[in-house]
């Protein structure tokens, strides 16, 4: 199938456990704000075709301000956010253009992606249908109540989920058709739980943990190191030699 993607990116968050002024998605790593740091990856692909950004609509003055540029240059639509993230993608669903046929969903909050994961998770969603990325669990993991584990988790076969996440766009739609049937929105935590609900197989493609999501500040570190180690590498200065060649 011809990759022609939508991406919608998520950053009408509320950065509740980020815990500082400025939302998260406005704080800079690497040198740019977070969310330009999640899209500038996916600029360059060819089957990119259209860029949605969710944001709360009181953070619409800021953006404007601060990245009107950068969106408009970008041909990037804005779009308010919901209360709950999968309120937010159900919103920028509705402003997809009639030639999507892949809807790949990022968090804003997620700017260490590889462009190969991008490649692969494309392919996989427009051969399958359902794909996203996702890191297997190297842990230990532990159920924990009022501070006393209950339980030790079976981690075979566990992987933590990350995104994007990516969708032949009937299956998305479809799948967000019966969100409104979800009581507890909070708990549709990402996109897969709604296609997974209609009884579609999504197909992982595996990562790491280097495509962390920034949630908390001790996030923070962690990204630049891993935007650093993986930065494309600066050419070395040219010596007099080739100056002179110029
Ligand atoms: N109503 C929402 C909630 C979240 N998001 C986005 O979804 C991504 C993943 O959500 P999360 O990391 O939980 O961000 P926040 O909701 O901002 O964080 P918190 O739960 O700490 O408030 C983020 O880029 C966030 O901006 C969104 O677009 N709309
Ligand atoms: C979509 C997600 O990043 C996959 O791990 C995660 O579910 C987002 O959850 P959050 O509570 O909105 O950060």
């Amino acid at each position: 199938m011809e990759q022609n993607v939508a991406l919608i990116v998520c950053g009408a968050g509320q950065s509740s456990r980020f815990g500082k002024k400025t939302k998260k998605i406005f704080h800079k790593v690497g040198g740019s704000a977070l969310f330009i740091k999640a899209i500038e990856p996916f600029l360059s692909h060819d089957s990119v075709k259209q860029i949605i950004l969710t944001i709360d609509a009181a953070d619409q003055e800021k953006l404007e301000i601060n990245h009107g540029a950068f969106c408009d240059f970008n041909g990037i639509k804005v779009v308010h956010g919901g209360k709950e993230r999968c309120e937010s993608v159900n919103n920028a669903l509705q402003t997809l253009r009639d030639d999507i046929n892949l809807v790949a969903i990022h968090d804003a909050a997620r700017c260490c992606i590889k462009r190969k994961w991008i490649d692969e998770v494309f392919d996989t969603a427009a051969q399958t249908g359902a794909a996203m990325l996702a890191a297997p669990v190297t842990a230990t993991l532990k159920k924990v109540e009022d501070g006393i584990i209950t339980a030790t988790v079976e981690r075979d076969g566990m992987y933590e989920a990350q995104t994007p996440q990516v969708f032949r766009r009937d299956i998305i739609e479809k799948a967000y058709a019966r969100l409104d049937g979800h009581e507890d929105k909070a708990a549709v935590s990402d996109d897969s739980i709604l296609v997974e609900n209609i009884g579609e197989k999504v197909h992982i493609v595996k990562t790491d943990y280097s495509n962390l999501k920034i949630t908390v500040p001790g996030d923070i570190p962690i990204v630049e190191a891993v935007l650093k180690t993986f930065a494309p590498k600066k050419q070395a200065p040219l010596g007099a030699f080739e100056e002179a060649q110029w």
